[in-house]
């Protein structure tokens, strides 16, 4: 029986979290349960999980995680407020299975150095596909990790065809069904950049090591290359349920989880390079995620604002990473990364995406 907290449980993560939950009540307890501000539909899960200890917003969530007893808490809050709570955990020695990559991108170092071997899990798709084909072989015997990427809904699309695409367009994902800004992320191929960045951080492999390649299927969810040539990739239909199982009982399979694909049916999966002309938001990541300290979060700060100002119609799509290129670039970092040098850089660089948008 694993004791499991769940932050955002509210969320596209959250609620495929208590789909695995609700399918295996023999494995699991629901002993907490977070959201930031839909309290009617926390109070109805924990009516069904009978959870006693529950929680509105990101203070509330750091206090339960270090005060209700938990094996694995999940991370599946939204954007960079998520840093608290994956940081409590971390200190109060739960396992993380964490799908609120911002905490790791923005954190770094600092949430590296506090976590011990193996105490995060990932729940990302790629990295969950990278960490189980890794099971197989020795961080010497890897030669590169390839991350597959949908392409989003505009695969395809010069840069000149994308200037006028609407908020709507960009959250029609063509595989997956996710929060808004995760979606919109994917749409920019900033959800690519910070996932390169997160496997950097998650599995100590260089950036010249990393690599993207772009599958519409988004069937292989990623892949490992080794020294010898050998590539294991990992397959499964797109359901973050299978991820999520694991994230919260690794390194155990559960049955029941997903289904497997069908080998009955002619299938064909596409790979294909990523266009760096329409979509520079992946080379702007490799780059902030090389400079390290602040930049990340500089980059992920700003790029919150930017989702928000194109679905408040303030920016074109295209201007979302080109607001973020013009904060990074304005950005100096500061000598010494601490948890308040990283909270400073953050809001000088929401501050100075809105005085981009403005300009
Ligand atoms: N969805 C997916 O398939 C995938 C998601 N991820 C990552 O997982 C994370 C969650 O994504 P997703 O589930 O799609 O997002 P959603 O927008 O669907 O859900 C976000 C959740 O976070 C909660 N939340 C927001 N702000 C706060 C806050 N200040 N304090 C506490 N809770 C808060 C929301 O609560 P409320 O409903 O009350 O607003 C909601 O429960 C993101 O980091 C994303 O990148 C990674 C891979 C796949
Ligand atoms: C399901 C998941 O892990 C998402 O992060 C996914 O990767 C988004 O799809 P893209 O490949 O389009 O970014
Ligand atoms: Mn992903």
């Amino acid at each position: 029986m694993r004791r499991v907290v769940i932050l955002g449980s509210t969320g596209s993560i959250g609620e495929q979290a208590l789909d695995v939950i609700r399918r295996h009540p023999d494995r699991f307890e629901v002993v907490g349960l977070v959201t930031g501000s839909n309290a009617a539909r926390l109070a109805e899960q924990a009516a069904d999980f009978g959870v006693e200890h529950t929680g509105l917003g990101v203070d509330a969530a750091v206090q339960l995680v270090r005060d209700v007893d938990a094996d694995v808490v999940l991370n599946g809050i939204t954007g960079s407020v998520g840093l608290a709570p994956t940081i409590a955990a971390l200190e109060s020695g739960r396992t993380l299975a964490l799908a609120n990559k911002e905490s790791l991108i923005v954190g770094g170092d600092l949430v590296k150095r506090l976590a011990r071997p193996g105490q995060i899990v990932p729940v990302d798709s790629e990295h969950s596909a990278l960490a189980q084909a890794l099971r197989s072989g020795t961080n010497e015997e890897v030669r590169r990790l390839v991350l597959t990427a949908s392409g989003g809904p505009f695969r395809g699309r010069t840069r000149a065809e994308l200037a006028n695409v609407t908020p709507a367009e960009a959250l029609a994902h063509p595989t997956w069904d996710m929060g808004r800004v995760v979606t919109t992320n994917s749409a920019t191929l900033v959800n690519k950049g910070l996932e390169v960045i997160e496997a950097h951080l998650l599995f100590d492999v260089a950036f010249a090591q990393i690599d993207v390649v772009v599958h519409p299927q988004s069937v292989v969810h990623s892949m490992v290359e080794f020294i010898d040539g050998s590539t294991i990739a990992q397959a499964s239909p797109p359901d973050m349920r299978l991820p999520i199982a694991l994230g919260l009982t690794w390194p155990e399979r559960l049955t029941n989880i997903g289904v497997p694909l069908d080998w009955t049916q002619a299938t064909s999966w596409e790979f294909e390079p990523v266009d760096h002309e329409a979509f520079p938001a992946l080379n702007l990541a490799k780059h902030v995620g090389e400079a390290r300290g602040t930049y990340p979060a500089v980059f992920n700060a700003a790029n919150e604002e930017a989702v928000d100002a194109f679905h408040d119609g303030k920016i074109p799509f295209t201007g979302i990473v080109d607001a973020v290129r013009e904060v990074v670039d304005r950005h100096d970092a500061p000598a010494d990364l601490t948890l308040e040098s990283l909270a400073a850089a953050e809001t000088w660089a929401r501050a100075e995406a809105h005085r981009v948008f403005g300009a």
